[in-house]
């Protein structure tokens, strides 16, 4: 028992010595949310993470007390809106993630959250940009085809707007792709690793399953396709009024904030599909876009072409232009409208 506890503890010091090289500040704003408090939990067990702060208008405090007791060397602070608190949670932070706002109920759609959480992501935006303008953000926060492009409205009008450090978590996506292939065709999931491009919401979402080399057909493909692409309402329902995925969007916003950590680090080769500024349908009036984005030290550093696909993904990707457009204009249009 003694023997496999120092073990571990070796093992956590080699890990921390070897990848923690500077300060990392790790800010949640939602951090109290049914995504929040896992998210931060493994974000405290990041050996790459040296501080982190959670935020949140109700609860910050308490779920920081008690993640401060794990034995990892970060420090946790937690912090309500009261005494500057949004300001102080922010400021030197490396990474923001943001699950802040509602989430779904069944029968609704993420942009039926986009009334009560536009104006939440639009403030959180505006405080981003005046307390830590360098930060990576990484919204999670439905829905993501149009919040994103909300934060880059403010960026834009705040002077700060840096392309290559703004990111939609979609993670979730790819994880449930590699998921349900993996059941599907009785493989090791963590041999898998199916590329999802477009959006985060419906038929936005793109799964490329030919691009792993596989050729499913038929209703195998329709069906896997709907799964990916309706996933989250799988667990809307199943949750039946109790909220949406929290703790598999804990695990891929976890996931996404680790390799962006080690590429700011060094590591080199370190790629994620994420929804960002893309140039790869602006000619179509899409500014945004998710596919393989290689991660850097200052953010973005090479965005993939989405590469050989087949007709029946082209169909798909067709559909997802359709509505990728309409949901970034709408965030887009918001900020117009209520700066
Ligand atoms: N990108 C994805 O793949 C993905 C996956 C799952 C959920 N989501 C989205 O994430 C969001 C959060 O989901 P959840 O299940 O954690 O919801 P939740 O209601 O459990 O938690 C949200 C938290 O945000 C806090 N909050 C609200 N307004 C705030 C503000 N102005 N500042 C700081 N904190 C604030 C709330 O107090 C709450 O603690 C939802 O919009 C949901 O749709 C996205
Ligand atoms: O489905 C939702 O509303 C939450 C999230 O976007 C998900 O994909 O699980």
């Amino acid at each position: 028992m003694l023997a496999s506890r120092q073990i571990f503890n070796a093992c956590q010091r080699r890990a921390f010595s070897a990848s923690a090289r500077q300060a990392s500040k790790v800010t949640v704003l939602g951090g109290a949310g049914g995504i929040g408090q896992p998210l931060s939990l493994l974000m405290k067990l990041n050996p790459r993470v040296t501080e982190l702060a959670l935020y949140d208008i109700k609860g910050g405090p308490g779920v920081a007390a008690d993640i401060g007791h794990i034995n990892t060397k970060s420090v946790v602070t937690g912090y309500q809106p009261d005494a500057d608190g949004l300001k102080k949670a922010l400021t030197g932070a490396e990474i923001v993630l943001v699950p802040a706002g509602v989430p779904r109920k069944p029968g609704m759609t993420r942009d039926d959250l986009f009334n009560t959480n536009a104006s939440i992501v639009r403030d959180l935006a505006k405080a981003c940009a005046d307390a830590c303008p360098d930060a990576n953000i990484l919204v999670i926060s439905n829905p993501v085809n149009s919040t994103v492009p909300i934060c880059a409205e403010i960026f834009k009008s705040k002077g700060i707007y840096n392309p290559k450090r703004l990111f939609g978590v979609t993670t979730l996506d790819v994880v449930r792709a590699s998921r349900f292939i993996s059941q599907h065709k009785g493989t090791d999931p963590a041999d898998e690793n199916i590329t999802v491009i477009g959006g985060h919401s419906g038929a936005t979402i793109v799964p490329l399953l030919s691009q792993s080399g596989y050729s499913l057909s038929g209703k195998d493909l329709d069906d896997f396709v709907y799964r990916v692409q309706f996933g989250g309402d799988e667990v809307v329902k199943a949750k039946d009024g109790a909220g949406s995925a929290t703790l598999s969007m804990a695990m891929a916003g976890a996931r996404f904030a680790e390799s962006l950590l080690k590429a700011a680090q060094g590591q080199k080769g370190v790629v994620e599909p994420t929804f960002v500024d893309s140039p790869l349908y602006k000619d179509q009036g899409i500014d945004f876009f998710s596919s393989k984005v290689e991660l850097g030290p200052n953010g973005v550093e090479k965005i993939h072409e989405v590469g050989k696909i087949t007709p029946e993904e082209q169909k798909l990707l067709d559909a997802c232009l359709v509505d990728l457009k309409k949901n970034i204009a709408k965030g887009v249009e918001f900020v117009k409208q209520n700066p």
